[in-house]
């Protein structure tokens, strides 16, 4: 796992496009993995502003969305779909049609989301997974206990998640209790993660998962193992961090021709 501590999300999200942007310079086709939440935003608008710019193309490219809400009807503008199809993919010229989710409005659950899993096989996986983390370590959808195995499937969020997503929504009791999210074993198979974490709100968790026990109570700690990850903090997310100067210095020091 490599930690980069950043000067703000800015800079946190320059680094993130490049990674984008250097994968589609050598695999066109390449296959992005896509988060919700706010972490993400600003790595979008930079990838907007790239297309716009400098005619980044995602013409070939396609991407998964990590999970959805169940329940919500369609076209709910906090449906993930809905998120990613509103901050991201319509502001590139990737084709609509791959662009992909979990349809949490399914009449049968277990069969949607098994045809989820065989759509990103058949896709090739994914090439660069972006991740947030949850203020009690979840990945996705993925809440404390959750096992380290498991792949896309139904999930309860509990009670702190729902309250941190009521922001988004118009009240505590719009937010669902059920969504659909991709495994960790799944978000395990993407040969590329990076996880974005800003704030001083994930210092705790930020500290959990990188520096404490791989444990299912703390989902996101199972990137350890991940063969390519990279967590992009600010100084707030990694104020609780005990080898802090560690990573700025190993990152300051690194040769100039490593990417992310
Ligand atoms: N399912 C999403 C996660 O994918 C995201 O990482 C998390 C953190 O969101 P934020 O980046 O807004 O803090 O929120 C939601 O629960």
């Amino acid at each position: 796992m490599e930690v980069v501590i950043l000067n703000g999300s800015k800079h946190i999200a320059k680094l993130a496009a490049d990674a984008v942007e250097d994968l589609l310079r050598r695999r066109p086709d390449a296959v992005l993995g896509l988060a919700t939440g706010s972490s993400p935003l600003p790595v979008y608008d930079e990838l907007a502003a790239r297309h716009e710019r400098d005619g980044l193309d995602f013409s070939r490219a396609s991407g998964f969305a990590l999970d959805e809400y169940v329940g919500l009807p369609p076209g709910h503008p906090e449906s993930y779909r809905e998120v990613v199809r509103r901050e991201f993919t319509n502001r590139v010229n990737i084709r609509p049609e791959n662009v992909h989710g979990p349809d949490g409005a399914a009449a049968d659950i277990p069969a949607a989301c098994r045809a989820y899993e065989e759509a990103i096989a058949a896709a090739g996986g994914v090439d660069l997974q972006l991740l947030g983390v949850g203020t009690d370590g979840h990945i996705a959808f993925n809440e404390p206990g959750s096992s380290f195995a498991s792949r896309t499937r139904i999930k309860s969020l509990i009670e702190q998640t729902r309250r941190d997503n009521a922001r988004f929504f118009s009240s505590l009791a719009d937010v669902p209790h059920h969504v659909l999210t991709q495994g960790l074993g799944t978000i395990m198979d993407a040969r590329h993660v990076i996880l974005l974490a800003t704030g001083a709100q994930k210092a705790q968790a930020v500290r959990e998962f990188v520096e404490g026990p791989v444990a299912a109570i703390c989902p996101a700690s199972i990137l350890q193992f991940h063969p390519h990850a990279t967590v992009l903090l600010d100084e707030a997310a990694a104020s609780a961090l005990k080898l802090a100067d560690f990573y700025r210095h190993t990152y300051d020091n690194k040769p100039a021709w490593q990417g992310i």
